[in-house]
């Protein structure tokens, strides 16, 4: 499963290098989940797209930073009718904190992704999250080991593929929470069609994330249609690109309920 660093973008490269020198907890952790499936059958009853909106200050891809406050970004994506919230930890790339991810997580009521790049079972332990981030490419463990280590911690794991052989091994592993990144780790580049190729792959009973890449309700349209259970979106919500200089800018809450609500307003 694991391809040789060569096929990596340099920023990768060195996100995963320093992932893999992270320490875990000292604890194994016991989590009491909020439950993914629900939030987003909540969402649907209530005539909101399922969307994971994601706190990620800055990313490899974008240019500024938001400096505000992780908690406030929190609340302002929950009052625009988020789903589920996604927290970055990863500290060097992308500015995020299991900090953030704790006190994020007491604040809200939703389920909250924790999103990072965990290589072993030891890093599980770092900090409680409702559902947990497995990138199928990145792990060194074997991938339905630590889906089974962290299903035994009460963590709800999200498998993320990119490629068919990936989504098989997903499969293989017994994922039930599938995300397809439409950005390829490789070379960063973005292509909506990568989810339009791989869903229809995967069998009914599995919850399908259409990850990166959605920048309008037109995108959100597309990737429901392409048969999306719920939408992970970051960028076109966080806005960082828009900041002023104080850090601060885009109506957060206003970004999200453009995606929560793209099927029932008519917009462009
Ligand atoms: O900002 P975007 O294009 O809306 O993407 C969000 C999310 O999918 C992206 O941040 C992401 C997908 N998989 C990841 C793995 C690690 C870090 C980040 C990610």
């Amino acid at each position: 499963m694991n391809t040789t660093s060569d096929d990596l973008a340099p920023a990768v490269r060195s996100i995963l290098e320093s992932a893999a020198e992270r320490p875990g907890g000292d604890e194994r952790v016991a989590v009491s989940a909020r439950s993914l499936s629900e939030a987003f059958a909540a969402a649907e009853a209530d005539g909101r797209v399922p969307v994971i909106a994601e706190v990620k200050p800055t990313s490899p891809t974008t240019d500024g930073a938001r400096e505000d406050d992780p908690v406030e970004l929190a609340e302002a994506m929950v009052a625009g009718g988020a789903a589920a919230l996604s927290v970055l930890t990863e500290p060097d790339h992308f500015g995020g904190s299991v900090e953030n991810l704790e006190r994020i997580r007491e604040a809200v009521d939703v389920p909250v992704l924790r999103k990072d790049f965990l290589v072993r079972e030891d890093q599980l332990d770092a900090v409680e999250a409702d559902v947990v981030l497995l990138i199928a490419r990145f792990v060194e463990d074997d991938l339905a080991d630590l889906v089974a280590a962290a299903r035994d911690r009460g963590f709800q794991p999200l498998v993320e593929v990119h490629t068919r052989e990936e989504l098989a091994a997903a499969l293989a592993a017994g994922a039930d929470l599938v995300g397809v990144n439409n950005r390829d780790l490789g070379q960063l580049e973005v292509d909506l069609a990568t989810f339009e190729r791989l869903a229809p792959e995967a069998p009914d009973d599995v919850t399908l994330i259409a990850e990166s890449g959605i920048t309008t309700p037109a995108d959100a349209r597309r990737m429901r249609e392409a048969g999306a259970d719920g939408l992970l979106i970051g960028s076109a919500i966080m806005d960082a690109e828009g900041v002023d200089d104080a850090g601060t800018g885009g109506d957060v809450s206003a970004n999200t309920r453009r995606f929560t609500s793209a099927e029932t307003e008519d917009e462009v």
